[in-house]
């Protein structure tokens, strides 16, 4: 595991944006395509916005990058809590991204049939083992990553490759990557910023290990490669 620590979340965003280009280019180079999962909420928009932008928009042949979600919020896919939205216009359209290289979670099934679909459509396209180029994730205050949220039956999943997640408290359902898949992938790079995230970093990397309190520590790719892109308010509780 690498830990990157940035002075600010401009800077964080700077690297993981340059990272993500390095490693969209070898994968290209290596099998001619590009097979990357990103993280919801709001992390991730201004790295989206940044390899979108004029300065950045060359430097990868998007016709070659196939795009996932690591999760989604059970939505319509014009809801302003759309993982696939905040992806849409932040990067998607920005780029003109042709929806046959977008795999969004069918929101219109009921959950278990939304995560069983996204699983088989996941199978589909990697008809091997299904193994990501990079895997992008994010982390809440509480310790959560993509939906493996603390407490949810979800966390002890050894099989299934997606899952359909209850949150009781909020009563909503998520969609999520299960971490058997996220582990498979040959990078996982997390973008997480602000002092908000100060204690759940600390607990995930230095903290016991409770995977039920902090599911973040479940992440620990079997052949790949970990990346942590943070700032030094998230950093500040670090030993
Ligand atoms: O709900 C979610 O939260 C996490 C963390 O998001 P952030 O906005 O606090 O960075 C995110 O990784 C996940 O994809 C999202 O659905």
């Amino acid at each position: 595991m690498k830990l990157n620590i940035f002075k600010d979340a401009d800077e964080a965003i700077v690297a993981i944006a340059d990272y993500f280009i390095a490693v969209a280019n070898e994968a290209i180079q290596q099998n001619g395509r590009f097979n990357v999962s990103l993280s919801g909420g709001s992390s991730p928009k201004k790295l989206f916005e940044l390899l979108a932008s004029d300065a950045l928009k060359n430097k990868i042949a998007w016709e070659k990058v196939y795009f996932f979600f690591g999760d989604e919020r059970y939505v319509a896919h014009d809801h302003p809590d759309s993982n696939y939205l905040m992806a849409y216009k932040a990067l998607f359209a920005p780029l003109s991204i042709s929806e046959s290289q977008i795999f969004k979670v069918d929101t219109g099934l009921d959950p278990a049939s939304a995560a069983l679909s996204y699983e088989k459509c996941i199978s589909q396209h990697f008809k091997d083992e299904p193994v990501f180029d990079l895997i992008l994730l994010g982390l809440g205050d509480d310790a959560h990553t993509a939906s493996l949220f603390p407490g949810t039956s979800v966390l002890w999943i050894d099989e299934e490759l997606v899952k359909d997640v209850y949150l009781q408290d909020k009563a909503v359902y998520r969609i999520s990557m299960t971490a058997p898949l996220i582990n498979k992938a040959k990078n996982i790079a997390f973008l997480t910023f602000g002092n908000a995230k100060a204690d759940a970093i600390k607990s995930v990397l230095e903290g016991e290990k409770d995977i039920a309190k902090y599911p973040a520590q479940l992440i620990n790719p079997v052949n790949g490669d970990l990346q942590w892109f943070i700032d030094e308010a998230a950093a500040s509780k670090l030993k």
